[in-house]
């Protein structure tokens, strides 16, 4: 009989990857291809939606070309996405009516305002679990129908769709006939009710956005549709989706309430996963959903940092310090400490515990002794730092306090960062043998859902430990460098406020 394989897409900030996974869920072939970040001004950010379907159908073929295999020898497909960033598109042909709004930008901050200002913030807040903020769908999307040439009209007829870029992909890969988001995904468009399970009446009024153009909420494990048959030369049943933060959640098996993860991506997401209860955040944090399938939805609360691995992009891309992410390891510990300096990389903003649309990133404590390689240090440290700061409203929000981190995501493979993120939160860090918990978690939906895997418990035996970064610093050094960090976000913040 022929092996067969769950293969994951992994729609991320920067690249799409496809992965395929064998019933030990190890990674049996991987294809990734990195797309245009498109930056108009300043704070912007763009993705072309074409280019984000094209380069995943040519990761898949790879992946599937590695292996040698046909269509019949994948057994479903698991979905999981950058979150929020959102695309516009046209019913009859397909075709996306502007750019992606991602995930990041910060065009939309003024209307946040307003709303704030007119004071919606708690109603908003008690529906969706969600700040008033340009990160989330809501906003991007009144943005784009208002200045989309005829969006607003043809919205208003019914011409138009809207969706997450899982939504986007589920409707390319079945031709255009399944319009669908999963309930983790819903929850981030501060459009979706997370309490009542619905797209929200009031809201989409004071947005004025019809609901004839919002996909339809489905479970995070269940099948969607299958793909056209041209496609893999076959159909494949697409049959689990989740934003990558839930889906990282998943993959780490954090299934009982008060189990946690933290991953390093384009930015860095905490989850913990609180169970059947929505719990509402004092801290700065934001209540989600964890998953939904089988009838029952879980809850998280999250602490969403905008940058983290993207501030290593941005030494080597626009600083030229290094031609690979992986060289920063090696710089970093090539000195004893910053020599005194501080990077709170707020490119886009600050987000949880901050949530400050007008922060805009600095470095600090800059004498002439400091050198690219303390700059790249602390450039580093602000990932552990960021951390530390979301960790905290955790434990004050949840109750719980935490004695060890399970990690996960591309910067996670920084030796240096993980012993530094233990030094700092005063706790063992616990990274795990496959860091792409990301598509992980999406192959276990799709393969729950297709019985290629029984149950959890079969899944929870797949997780295994790669390191252990054991906590290795003084108490007053620790106090003393987190004194430092809180004085140069307090710098950053509402830098950009006229
Ligand atoms: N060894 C490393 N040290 C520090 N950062 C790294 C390292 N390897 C990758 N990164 C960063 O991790 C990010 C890629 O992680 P990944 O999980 O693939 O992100 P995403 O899914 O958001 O595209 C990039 O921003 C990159 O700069
Ligand atoms: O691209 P990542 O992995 O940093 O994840 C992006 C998040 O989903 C944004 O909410």
């Amino acid at each position: 009989m022929k092996e067969t394989y769950m293969m994951a897409l992994d729609a991320g900030t920067t690249s799409s990857r496809c992965i395929l996974f064998d019933h030990k869920g190890d990674i049996c072939s991987m294809a990734q291809q990195e797309f245009t970040q498109h930056f108009p001004k300043p704070g912007w950010v763009e993705h072309d939606p074409v280019e984000i379907w094209e380069t995943q159908k040519k990761v898949m073929i790879q992946a599937m070309d590695q292996l040698k295999i046909g269509a019949d020898q994948v057994a479903g497909i698991g979905i999981t996405n950058q979150r929020e960033t959102a695309v516009l598109w046209e019913k009859e042909t397909g075709k996306p009516v502007c750019n992606a709004v991602v995930w990041q930008c910060r065009r939309t901050a003024q209307m946040c305002d307003e709303l704030k200002e007119k004071g919606y913030e708690e109603m908003i807040r008690k529906k969706t679990g969600l700040p008033i903020d340009p990160y989330f769908s809501g906003t991007k999307i009144r943005w784009m129908l208002d200045h989309t040439d005829g969006a607003a009209k043809k919205a208003e007829e019914g011409k138009l769709l809207f969706g997450t870029v899982e939504t986007w992909l589920i409707w390319n890969l079945t031709g255009g006939r399944v319009h669908v988001t999963d309930y983790t995904n819903a929850s981030r468009t501060m459009l979706y009710n997370i309490n009542d399970l619905c797209w929200d009446k009031d809201i989409l009024d004071l947005l004025e956005i019809p609901e004839s153009i919002l996909p339809d909420v489905v479970s995070c494990s269940e099948i969607y549709g299958y793909t056209d048959e041209d496609l893999l030369g076959g159909k494949v049943a697409i049959a689990g989706a989740a934003g990558d933060q839930q889906a990282a959640l998943f993959g780490q098996t954090c299934f009982q309430a008060g189990e946690v993860k933290n991953t390093y991506g384009t930015g860095c997401f905490m989850l913990m996963n609180t169970g059947g209860m929505p719990v509402n955040s004092k801290n700065g944090l934001i209540t989600t959903i964890a998953c939904g399938r089988e009838g029952k939805i879980d809850y998280a609360l999250e602490g969403s940092i905008f940058v983290a691995g993207a501030a290593i992009q941005w030494l080597r891309d626009e600083l030229g310090f290094f031609e690979k992410a992986s060289e920063s390891e090696a710089m970093a510990v090539s000195v004893p400490d910053t020599n005194g300096c501080y990077v709170v990389p707020a490119f886009t903003g600050l987000g949880a515990p901050y949530w400050d649309s007008y922060a805009r990133g600095s470095i600090l404590g800059l004498t002439r002794g400091v050198s690219k390689n303390h700059i790249v240090r602390a450039t580093l440290e602000s990932l552990a730092y960021q951390t530390l700061d979301v960790l905290k409203a955790m434990e004050e929000d949840s109750g719980i306090r935490l004695d060890s981190l399970k990690v996960d995501g591309g910067a996670c493979a920084n030796n240096f960062l993980m012993q530094f993120q233990a030094d700092i939160i005063g706790e063992p860090v616990h990274r795990p043998e496959c860091v792409e918990t990301t598509a992980t978690g999406a192959a276990y939906l799709a393969g729950l859902a297709v019985g290629y895997w029984k149950d959890k418990e079969e899944i929870k035996e797949n997780w295994k430990l790669n390191r252990v970064f054991d906590p290795n610093m003084d108490d007053e050094v620790r106090k003393k460098k987190i004194f430092g960090w809180k004085k140069a976000v307090n710098r950053s913040l509402s830098w950009d406020k006229e």
